[in-house]
């Protein structure tokens, strides 16, 4: 069974949505982590929308599993990696009026300049994840490129409406899963996964990390509404 990356972009979202200090990721990650995730998963977006470079610091120092930073493949971002030095990166590709990622990265398309990237980060002792679709041609440029892992995008699989669609959707992460594995290539999944759909895709053979972040915060948030509201009434008894 693969292990578990909690990614906690949302508790981020959530205090930036006040601009304040709670809820704090870092706390968040502490927890997580004492609940059983294998490693922690954030998305430093460019735009900062939701986790922040000072999370990210902090993250690296009080992190003990893993830490996973996904980020866009621009100089910026290779700079901050080269600086915290993160357990993992994981390139993704970012547009600014998007909600979330919209897609799998492009490396067929760019191999050249991922490749200088993935070179600059893997040498600097930081292996490269990259957030791919899964398809023969970017499963195939991403061992050009010599990344160590690829992670499939599960968005689509996830989305279908239909069981005929999933199971399509569904067959052909199993390919790419195969065909990487084959290739040399270590095969983490991730995107919309929920409490609902994970099974099968954790089922694939070989499948090393799931990165999972909207389902959890959000059920997080309603499991524990019931002792947040109580101990606010007791607060306010000054208890
Ligand atoms: C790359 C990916 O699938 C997710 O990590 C997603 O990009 C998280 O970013 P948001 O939390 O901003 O949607
Ligand atoms: N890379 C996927 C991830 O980190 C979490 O995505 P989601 O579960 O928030 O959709």
């Amino acid at each position: 069974m693969p292990t578990l990356g909690v990614n906690i972009d949302h508790i981020a979202t959530i205090r930036q949505a006040r601009r304040t200090v709670e809820p704090d990721p870092v706390a968040a990650a502490v927890l997580a982590e004492l609940a059983g995730a294998d490693g922690i998963t954030v998305h430093l977006r460019e735009d900062r929308r939701h986790i922040q470079d000072r999370d990210v610091l902090l993250l690296r120092q009080t992190v003990r599993s893993h830490l996973n930073l996904e980020m866009a493949a621009t100089d910026e971002m290779v700079r901050i990696a080269l600086d915290i030095k993160p357990d993992y990166v994981t390139l993704v590709p970012e547009k600014r009026e998007e909600v979330t990622t919209e897609g799998g990265l492009d490396i067929a398309g760019q191999t050249a300049r991922i490749g200088e990237i993935v070179d600059k980060l893997q040498s600097a002792g930081i292996p490269v994840s990259l957030f791919i679709d899964a398809q023969d041609a970017q499963i195939e440029a991403s061992v050009k490129v010599k990344a160590q892992f690829i992670e499939l995008h599960t968005g689509q699989y996830a989305e279908a409406k239909e069981e005929k669609s999933r199971q399509q959707e569904l067959a052909l992460l199993a390919h790419g899963c195969e065909q990487a594995i084959k290739a040399g290539l270590r095969v983490n999944a991730g995107h919309g996964l929920t409490y609902w759909n994970v099974y099968p895709v954790a089922a694939l053979p070989g499948m090393e990390e799931l990165n999972i972040g909207h389902t959890i915060i959000s059920r997080a948030a309603l499991v524990g509404i019931e002792r947040a509201v109580r101990e606010m009434k007791q607060a306010i008894q000054g208890l």
